[in-house]
């Protein structure tokens, strides 16, 4: 089977075509760091008319409605294969406009995260901004400082993975927590442990971008014993 690996900001991904067709516990088996090939979740991708397609599944196997670094490393495949430097791509039911420049400066313009409570919103899955380092079983855990009005910090505990070097949706939830209650302007870097974001708010939408890495291209080695590896 063949693999695209990709990270943003340390957030690492594995790119599988549809029609790989893997399990649940194949999937988990990839996203192993010691048996597997290594990645925080995989990006099972389809094109159907020129339109891209594409599902979630964290390294725990579970699904995720939502990955703001995902969805740009699945438009940086696209648009890189078809020279393009804009492109939509559909995730349950939703569409996300992405532009490209430079070859590797993926921008994902989403629409503002939705508001479910005092420190709780919905930026594509749900995340709660905290104060304290914990890990939740309803919601991404998003630990914020508010640095200055153009900086801020984010380390991110998420649902299906545990601590990750970045997360997209989360540094969305950050950025509009932050300029709803003043603490930024309405351009911010997202700095998390793996790299840093530029975000901008205009026309009632977030602007994220940050380079997208293609790390390698490879060839998962199936064998009938696979489950038990
Ligand atoms: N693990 C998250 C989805 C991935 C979010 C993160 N990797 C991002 O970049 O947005 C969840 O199950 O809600």
């Amino acid at each position: 089977m063949n693999f695209w690996k990709y990270h943003v900001n340390g957030n690492d991904f594995l790119l599988v075509h549809q029609k790989s067709n893997i399990s649940e516990k194949q999937g988990i088996l990839l996203c192993d760091r010691h048996k597997g090939i290594g990645a925080d979740g995989i990006l099972i991708v389809r094109v159907h008319k020129f339109e891209v397609y594409y599902r979630h599944v964290n390294a725990d196997g579970s699904h995720a409605a939502m990955c703001g670094n995902g969805i740009r490393c699945v438009g940086h495949w696209f648009m890189s294969r078809h020279k393009l430097d804009r492109c939509t791509v559909h995730i349950d039911e939703r569409a996300y406009s992405l532009r490209m420049s430079g070859g590797n400066f993926v921008t994902l313009i989403s629409d503002i995260p939705e508001i479910l409570g005092r420190n709780r919103y919905n930026s594509g899955v749900v995340h709660l901004i905290s104060s304290r380092y914990q890990a939740r079983t309803d919601a991404n855990v998003d630990v914020v400082e508010y640095r200055d009005p153009l900086h801020f910090h984010i380390r991110t505990i998420e649902l299906g993975v545990g601590p990750t070097l970045s997360c997209g949706t989360g540094t969305m939830a950050a950025f509009y927590h932050g300029y709803r209650h003043g603490y930024l302007h309405r351009i911010a870097i997202g700095a998390s442990p793996g790299g840093d974001n530029l975000l901008r708010w205009g026309n009632n939408q977030i602007y994220m971008s940050a380079i997208v890495h293609p790390v390698f291209h490879g060839t998962w080695m199936e064998t009938e014993n696979d489950s038990f590896r």
